[in-house]
């Protein structure tokens, strides 16, 4: 039986990474829209999120302000300057200047292929937060990690720098996403997930306080798929995905959405 906390309500997030442009962003959002409104989707009860790339971003927002889609939206990265000479970087306050509610900060192919520090993730989180911005936080293990380290002391590790100067009121989301798991189709197991994100909100509760440890979101990433997505869901401390290569193809990724079809 899946209990949904009344104080979390679950976020199925897509990330797009590179992909899509911006004529194909709308025809995806208006499909994905569609077809939930369809299926009666109640985003009440689950809510979706969609991070296309920035050159996206103005198309989507016009399409969902304008056809008041209930859909959310965010970018996949942020600068943690506010403005000024840093050729390539977008501000959080250009961000919410185009309505984003999220911004994932920290995920694994940033730090791994942009040598971001954790420094520079809790600098971001804070940028973002200065806008109002929620910034949805990746951590993970790599398979070195987790074979050197077990399986939460990196993300934890990751967890507590990023949360560096982050106030106890704060509205953030937490993604696990064990790089071993991304794109490899080798996803963790619910139970797995669940370790982790437990001690996650552990750190949550310590740094931040049992309030915030309460209402925030943690989410599994990685080789989330509509076959396996109602497992993660059961867990108690898992309370939602980042989708990454599954949320690029508007049925599977409507199937993650409803998930509680298929929640036993
Ligand atoms: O990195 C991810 C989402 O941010 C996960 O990617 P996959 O779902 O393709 O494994």
């Amino acid at each position: 039986m899946v209990t949904i906390n009344p104080r979390r309500t679950p976020l199925i997030a897509g990330n797009w990474k590179m992909n899509l442009d911006h004529l194909q962003a709308i025809a995806f959002v208006q499909k994905l829209a569609w077809s939930l409104k369809d299926a009666n989707h109640d985003f009440t009860a689950v809510e979706v999120a969609v991070f296309p790339p920035f050159t996206d971003i103005r198309s989507v927002q016009t399409l969902i302000s304008a056809d008041k889609l209930p859909l959310a939206f965010g970018a996949q990265d942020v600068s943690a300057q506010e403005s000024g000479a840093f050729t390539g970087e977008i501000s959080a306050a250009f961000l919410a200047k185009l309505e984003c509610q999220y911004v994932i900060i920290g995920h694994s192919e940033r730090r791994t292929l942009h040598n971001e520090t954790d420094e520079q993730v809790a600098a971001k989180v804070t940028a973002a937060l200065g806008q109002n911005l929620v910034p949805l936080i990746c951590v993970g293990e790599t398979a070195a990690d987790l074979e050197l380290h077990g399986p939460s002391a990196v993300p934890v590790a990751q967890l507590r720098a990023a949360l560096a100067g982050v106030s106890n009121a704060a509205d953030i989301v937490v993604a696990y996403e064990p790089v071993w798991a991304i794109g490899s189709g080798k996803a963790a197991t619910p139970e797995q997930a669940e370790q982790v994100a437990a001690q996650l909100r552990l750190v949550l509760q310590e740094t931040l306080g049992q309030d915030v440890a309460d209402k925030t979101r943690i989410l599994y990433g990685g080789s989330v798929k509509s076959g396996n997505i109602a497992a993660y869901m059961r867990e108690p401390n898992v309370d939602g995905a980042l989708v990454g290569g599954a949320s690029l193809d508007v049925t599977e990724f409507g199937n993650i959405v409803r998930y509680l079809k298929h929640v036993g």
